[in-house]
């Protein structure tokens, strides 16, 4: 239990930031106190000062620009803090988990908090028991490059703990966990507090983490509104769309209206479906959902089978470092279609995504076919694959190289051949697409940044804005969810559902299981053989769901 007498291990008293150059400060005002045993929450919607708070709260601002008010923090083993970026979690330091575990406390040479003058040894086991404790002691002989999205996420959040502070700043900590490993999650920063740590949590999506925080609260626009200790727990929907933040809690509704064409999805939900029950891996959405998928899982069989699939995948199997990682994996989209994939960290998802694409590295081994409605695309190299299957990764600053926003998309739109008095008409036609799509993607007022200046999730954006561009045939997106709040999910959805209703169709990866329910026509679930309490490296196959039963 929290202590609230006991001495702040942080406090925040008119606290403010002033970012160099910036027109109006990120943040005024905050009063914050925590107490040693206390879980805190603040969320807010993209832009509204969470990760500044963050930065702040753990010390890490004074050069970047003007802080005013006070901070006090607990001096020893202090404030550490994990930033939002999923593809900045490692220090690039080391090359295996173990190595990467012991990093922080190495280079803190600090004690272990919990027990002073065990030396830096007590943090590597303490480190070592929180991975095995967040499900990843089959990880710890891995090679860095070589894990999954989550994988990387509970490595580090494994060696954060392992530093025992006295708070810990976790910014988005559930981003790339499955809803077990968020579970293990909480649990883990539960026993932590138990144990006299603290913890703040900050994002633009509400799960079960930050749910379970006993105190919580909003930014909005740069300023901190805690609510009453008795209301902690009763944040409701209306709360959270006020504050702009997305509750990715199942059960959730959140519904939207379906902006493509209802027959057209409808039609596209069973299209794919072949009459070897075993031929496409497919599920209805889990017991109990209820959304698009099942409505358009009643469409007359015989009307969608006539549907020809913009894409079928058979047989497909893929080894990496000589482990098999999808097998026997079969799948077919239909035109305008939206399909979910789902499943633990390290099932599978983006190695399934980046086989289509033609995106693998020499390490992996790939056997099987990938055909368009008139390509053998297995056969094709990435680039040729490309105008049929447009991919976003995990990873979207991996695929951003212009200097601004506006460029990256230009860039992505070759101009057609053309005659040379015509060269104005044509650029001016590009100019239209990219303000269209600058506009569509809640890219307009960011046409001029670098994209490097961009949020994770707006980056995101981009990608898929870039992507949109080759008018695919059929869209690869990865972990599109990741980091948005209110409005950028319902963006997202809404742009989804525009692609499907132009006849292309989406294949998605995500954990946010709310959200697929309510995006989906078809949920895919990847099955992993993974036991957490071995050391052996999973390995995952492609399982077919049976489908939901039908309603009368
Ligand atoms: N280059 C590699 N060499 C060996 N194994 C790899 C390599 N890349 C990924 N893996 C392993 O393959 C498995 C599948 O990884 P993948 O990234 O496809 O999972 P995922 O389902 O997308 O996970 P997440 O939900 O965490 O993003 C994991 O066990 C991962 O550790």
């Amino acid at each position: 239990m929290s202590d609230h007498t006991a001495e702040p291990v942080l406090e925040l008293t008119g606290a403010g930031f002033h970012h160099r150059g910036a027109r109006s400060a990120a943040l005024s005002g905050v009063d914050l106190r925590i107490a040693p045993g206390q879980m805190v929450s603040v969320l807010g919607a993209q832009g509204s000062g969470t990760s500044t708070l963050c930065r702040l709260a753990a010390g890490l601002l004074e050069d970047r620009g003007r802080v005013s008010g006070t901070r006090t923090a607990a001096a020893g083993s202090g404030v550490v803090m994990l930033g939002d970026d999923p593809e900045a979690q490692q220090t690039g330091m080391t090359s295996y988990v173990r190595d990467e575990l012991r990093l922080p406390g190495r280079l803190r040479g600090r004690e272990s908090h919990s027990e002073p003058g065990a030396g830096t040894g007590a943090c590597d086991h303490a480190a070592e028991a929180a991975l095995a404790d967040l499900g990843g002691a089959h990880l710890l002989d891995r090679r860095l490059d070589s894990l999954s999205g989550g994988e990387r996420q509970i490595v580090a959040l494994a060696g954060l703990l392992g530093l025992r502070p006295a708070l810990l700043v976790l910014d988005q900590p559930g981003l790339s966990l499955d809803a077990a490993a968020r579970t293990r999650l909480l649990h883990g920063l539960r026993q932590y507090c138990a144990e006299g740590g603290a913890v703040l949590i900050a994002g633009h999506q509400e799960d079960e983490l930050s749910a379970a925080c006993e105190r919580r609260a909003f930014l909005r626009e740069g300023q901190l509104v805690e609510l009453p200790a008795g209301e902690a727990s009763s944040a409701d929907d209306g709360t959270l769309e006020e504050f702009g933040v997305w509750s990715s809690l199942p059960g959730q509704t959140q519904a939207q209206p379906m902006s493509s064409s209802p027959g057209q999805a409808r039609d596209a939900g069973l299209g794919s479906r072949g009459s070897d029950a075993s031929e496409v891996a497919e599920s209805a959405g889990p017991a109990g959902s209820a959304g698009p998928a099942e409505a358009a899982g009643q469409a007359a069989p015989s009307a969608v089978d006539a549907v020809r699939p913009v894409l079928t995948v058979e047989e497909l199997s893929v080894s990496r470092g000589g482990t098999p990682t999808l097998e026997d994996f079969r799948l077919s989209l239909a035109p305008a279609e939206i399909v979910t994939l789902e499943g633990a960290n390290g099932s599978g998802k983006s190695t399934l995504l980046r086989a289509l694409a033609g995106l693998l590295g020499r390490d992996a081994d790939v056997s099987g076919r990938i055909c368009s409605a008139e390509l053998a695309l297995d056969e094709l190299p990435a680039h040729r694959r490309a105008g049929t299957l447009a991919w976003v990764g995990q990873d979207p600053s991996a695929q951003l190289s212009a200097s601004t926003v506006r460029a990256e998309l230009e860039r992505s739109v070759p101009l057609p051949r053309h005659r040379r008095r015509d060269r104005a008409a044509v650029r001016a036609a590009r100019d239209g697409v990219v303000t269209e799509l600058l506009h569509r993607t809640g890219l307009s007022e960011a046409a001029q940044s670098h994209p490097y200046d961009l949020s994770p999730a707006r980056q995101k954006d981009l990608v898929i804005a870039t992507a949109l561009l080759l008018r695919p045939q059929v869209l690869l997106l990865d972990e599109p969810t990741l980091g948005r709040d209110h409005p950028g999910m319902q963006r997202l959805t809404g742009l989804l559902r525009d692609v499907a209703a132009a006849g292309a169709a989406v294949l998605t990866t995500t954990h946010d299981l709310a959200w697929a329910e309510q995006v989906a026509q078809r949920r895919v679930r990847l099955d992993s053989t993974h036991d957490h309490s071995s050391t052996h490296r999973p390995r995952t196959t492609a399982e077919t769901d049976p489908p939901e039963p039908k309603g009368p």
